[in-house]
């Protein structure tokens, strides 16, 4: 037997060049000729600003929207004339509306009831759903009386119910508080790990898709500009717009020659390997270094804010535009205070102009 010459594992998800258009032709598309395949098990966050089109993403591969040009795929099937109830995906939305008639039971169990499930099966993955979202024995009691964030624990257990092939959600964590929020990420990763879920989720929370991807996509203007790693897209924003999306605005003009580059700051560093010419560099605030004031680039101290973790500087060189630089507490200089800077070339990244 001779083996096939092409072997392309199978993905769970595959959209290609899917199009979508509301309004006048000839507007910006809200999805434009989208690439995208999700495999088994993965866990896919979708980040992008309001109006990039992070939702008609979630809704064409639902169903609820048709595609104007392109295809989605779900193992390998064109979906394009099944509708939404046979493709088998789950829905979860920030909105999450949990039948208030009904109690936490009664909600866990809607899909196994539409497909038919006998009562006996219901009741074991409802107590099994339960006990995996942390509100063991919770079947009888009334949805009114629950919080936001177990409310949200339902909804999500009764997304899981059915056992979808793919998991969708859109904003899910959206109206919970900081604090709850960043505790139920870390559980809702723990459930589709240990479930094997593959899941599309949909967030402008940066924070939450990197606590909760296994891969990030970032959207601009109904494309995508940058997917990969949590780390990969943190470390290296591929345009000016990621970087700027994800935060970082140390971005300027900058000429590479050899192993530094010129600009508005004096030279600055660059990764080895880095092509000769102008582009535009980002300098992660990790990679500004504090020296003494005779050292490096003279710079005042604008402002300094506490995060946690260290302190987010804002430094103003004598030109150029303000540096933002990330320190430790304990080594923080007082605003007005003249510091010096250096450059660390691990932290600089040449941005792609072309996609940006
Ligand atoms: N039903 C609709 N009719 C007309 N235009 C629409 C419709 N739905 C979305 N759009 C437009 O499509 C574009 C993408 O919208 P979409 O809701 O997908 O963005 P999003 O990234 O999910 O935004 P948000 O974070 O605000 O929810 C926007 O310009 C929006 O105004």
């Amino acid at each position: 037997m001779t083996a096939p010459t092409t072997t392309t594992a199978q993905q769970l998800l595959q959209l290609d060049g899917v199009t979508v258009r509301f309004g006048k032709p000839g507007a910006r598309p809200a999805l434009h000729a989208v690439d995208l395949a999700v495999a088994a098990r993965e866990i896919v966050c979708v980040l992008g600003p309001s109006g990039s089109g992070k939702s008609t993403l979630l809704r064409v591969v639902a169903g609820l929207q048709q595609a104007d040009a392109g295809q989605v795929l779900l193992e390998g099937r064109d979906q394009s004339a099944v509708p939404t109830h046979r493709r088998g995906v789950g829905l979860m939305f920030q909105d999450h509306q949990l039948f208030p008639q009904r109690d936490v039971a009664g909600n866990v169990a809607f899909g196994l009831r539409m497909l038919g499930t006998s009562r006996g099966d219901q009741e074991r993955t409802v107590t099994e759903l339960l006990d995996l979202v942390g509100l063991p024995g919770a079947q009888r009691r009334a949805v009114a009386s629950l919080s936001g964030g177990e409310q949200q624990r339902v909804a999500l257990a009764r997304a899981l119910a059915p056992r979808p092939r793919l998991l969708m959600l859109d904003e899910p964590l959206g109206q919970l508080d900081r604090g709850l929020r960043e505790r139920l990420v870390v559980e809702l990763g723990r459930v589709f790990r240990e479930l094997g879920t593959t899941v599309l989720a949909v967030t402008h929370d940066q924070g939450e898709a990197f606590a909760l991807a296994d891969r990030v996509v970032v959207m601009q203007d109904g494309r995508i500009a940058q997917t990969g790693t949590p780390l990969e897209v943190w470390q290296r924003p591929a345009t000016e717009f990621v970087a700027r999306f994800l935060g970082f605005d140390n971005v300027v003009e900058a000429t590479v020659q050899g192993e530094a580059a010129l600009t508005p700051w004096g030279k600055v560093p660059v990764p080895g390997g880095t092509v000769d010419g102008p582009c535009r560099l980002l300098v992660r605030p990790a990679g500004v270094r504090l020296t003494s004031a005779r050292e490096g680039l003279p710079c005042t101290v604008a402002a300094r804010t506490f995060r946690g973790t260290h302190v987010a500087l804002l430094l103003r060189p004598k030109s150029g535009p303000q540096i933002e630089a990330a320190c430790a507490l304990q080594n923080a200089p007082e605003t007005g205070e003249t510091v010096g800077i250096a450059f660390a070339a691990q932290d600089v990244v040449v941005l792609d102009t072309a996609a940006g």
